[in-house]
């Protein structure tokens, strides 16, 4: 469902202005209106993207620049780039509220759906390489909402787990790699090992172990589930792979897609938004919500959460703007 159908759907419960990607001048500067659409309970909010003048962004990928008149005709280098981070769209053991952590599972159908939808969301926006876990929820999450962009490129998935592998999935038509887009596996972004709870029910879990311990598991930053992974353990991979693999990508200009679980981007968001292991309890975040980040001479300012805080289970932990 496009934004403006969910609009239509629902009353506008709050607006947020902040700019789409101009590629025409390498940088973020149209400004559109972010909406948070709800019906009348809250619980159904989604993120709609809507341009301030109801017209679709012109997102174009970066154009020829004009020459500066010294011969340089090469393209200028992007001031800013954009980093969508995207939670799986709800999976099967979501659905049973069954701990997955590490567990490879499919998505549910509501899951393909949220993930088209997310699709839609960010289908004016430039994306030049993925990233997803090496978890089939995220991958499916990834491939589904880029059948709905814009460009129509063809996401495709690197082999390099062996030499073999890499030579025999070459693309020998410049053109055909002009029109697909890199989407690089890591298992560094996977899902925190949730140890001893993986496949065990939520609820029932909580009525063994106690509300307050298995929300300590699930949310705190220091103390891990039984053999399983704190989220500082989780961190540890996956913050080092976005800094080693993803900020090059992004400092070059290159516009990026992480599609990944609650937790691995969660540490990731602790990072990128400074959150102290206090702070980062009471962030959530929803399957299948797009969130955009602008990077800028090595900073991330987050725009794509323009939701209050007291917006539940998307992104709770939202400043005001
Ligand atoms: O691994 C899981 O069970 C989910 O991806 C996230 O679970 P959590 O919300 O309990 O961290």
């Amino acid at each position: 469902m496009t934004a403006a159908a969910a609009t239509a759907h629902h009353a506008i419960v709050s607006t947020r202005s902040t700019r789409l990607w101009n590629a025409k001048n390498s940088r973020f500067d149209k400004n559109v209106c972010l909406v948070s659409v709800g019906s009348c309970c809250p619980g159904n909010r989604k993120l709609g993207l809507l341009c301030a003048s109801g017209s679709q962004s012109s997102v174009t990928e970066p154009v020829q620049q004009p020459s500066n008149g010294k011969g340089d005709h090469s393209p200028k280098k992007s001031k800013e780039s954009s980093l969508i981070l995207i939670r799986h769209g709800e999976s099967m053991w979501n659905e049973k509220n069954l701990f997955t952590g590490c567990v490879d599972v499919p998505l549910t159908p509501k899951g393909v759906q949220e993930a088209i939808e997310a699709g839609s969301r960010i289908r004016n926006l430039p994306i030049d390489v993925i990233y997803t876990s090496s978890m089939v929820r995220a991958q499916m999450t990834a491939m589904l909402a880029m059948m709905q962009h814009r460009r129509k490129k063809v996401p495709i998935i690197m082999h390099n787990e062996s030499e073999q592998a890499h030579s025999w999935s070459k693309i020998y038509s410049e053109d055909t790699k002009k029109l697909s887009i890199p989407v690089i596996t890591a298992w560094q972004l996977n899902e925190r090992m949730y140890g001893e709870l993986q496949g065990l029910n939520k609820q029932e879990t909580a009525d063994q172990f106690g509300k307050e311990q298995v929300h300590e598991w699930r949310r705190s930053y220091g103390i891990p589930p039984p053999n399983g992974e704190s989220l500082e353990m989780c961190a540890e991979r996956a913050v080092s792979y976005f800094n080693d693999q993803v900020v090059p990508q992004l400092t070059s200009g290159k516009h990026v897609m992480v599609a990944a679980h609650a937790n691995s981007l969660r540490s990731i968001i602790m990072h990128l938004d400074r959150l102290t292991s206090q702070e980062v309890i009471s962030l959530e975040l929803s399957t299948g919500i797009p969130m955009l980040y602008i990077f800028k001479e090595g900073k991330f300012v987050r725009r794509g959460s323009p939701v209050g805080p007291s917006e539940a289970s998307v992104y709770a932990y939202t400043k005001a703007f």
